[in-house]
């Protein structure tokens, strides 16, 4: 038995470094946001440096759009490349068949479309992220700012309809004023503990005027590399 114990942060850079066998010279690539995926980008600069390799970047946030120029990496916007070969993000939780709850720091949007515009997507992650349902982490649902209560309200009904029960918070930044996306919108934290048909509220969601989008990705990523505790990557599947 091994007797390494890697932090949460060394298990993210390990799942991170595993990402980089996905990345081929010429690929056109989707980055995500939050501090797993700041350790692919940043080990993928380092990476198309010493290989010189030719990569199209495409990022989910502000903040990772930054952290790529620092890094080096050709920054591009989905506009100009509608396409991508593969996005590598971070997730909240990863549940059974490779479900997620994403936007924990509130790129949900940017995140799913990037995702949904590629040909794969790999999550990493340590693995305090992967859990036997999904819900623990409490689901962000971004929002417009027009009619925010309302919309509010028809969340908290919409989840009488599959069994979830919670209380949604409109979240804040440190200065304790409502946190506004990339997109110029809200975000709900929407405490639920268990989400028995995450399918169902899903597309119910999704279909409430006022949401922009929710952290639910279902169906969407393809494989996920989580670092462990004994410094090894175990890699999910389907
Ligand atoms: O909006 C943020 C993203 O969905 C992140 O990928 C997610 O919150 C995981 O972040 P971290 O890698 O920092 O745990």
């Amino acid at each position: 038995m091994s007797d390494t114990n890697l932090s949460a942060d060394d298990q993210k850079r390990i799942a991170a470094e595993a990402a980089l066998a996905y990345i081929k010279d010429g690929m056109k690539v989707g980055l995500g946001t939050g501090s797993t995926a700041a350790h692919f980008v940043i080990a993928l600069g380092r990476k198309a440096k010493d290989e010189g390799l030719k990569l199209t970047c495409v990022p989910t946030s502000e903040a990772t759009d930054k952290l790529a120029r620092e890094v080096g990496l050709t920054v591009t916007t989905l506009d100009d490349q509608p396409h991508l070969d593969v996005t590598v993000d971070g997730a909240d939780e990863i549940g059974p068949r490779l479900t997620l709850i994403k936007g924990g720091g509130g790129a949900l949007l940017r995140e799913k479309i990037v995702a949904f515009a590629s040909s794969q997507m790999i999550v990493i992650a340590d693995e305090s992220k992967v859990v036997p349902h999904l819900g623990n982490f409490p689901l962000p649902i971004e929002v417009v700012p027009f009619g925010a209560q309302a919309t509010g309200t028809r969340i908290l009904e919409s989840g009488k309809l599959f069994g979830c029960d919670g209380a949604i918070s409109l979240r804040t930044d440190e200065y304790g004023e409502p946190f506004v996306t990339d997109g110029n919108n809200l975000i709900y934290d929407w405490a639920l503990g268990e989400i028995p048909d995450p399918d169902g509220l899903g597309e119910y969601l999704s279909r409430l005027p006022g949401v922009v989008e929710h952290g639910l990705f279902l169906g969407i990523a393809h494989a996920a590399l989580i670092g462990k505790a004994d410094d090894s990557v175990d890699t999910l599947n389907h």
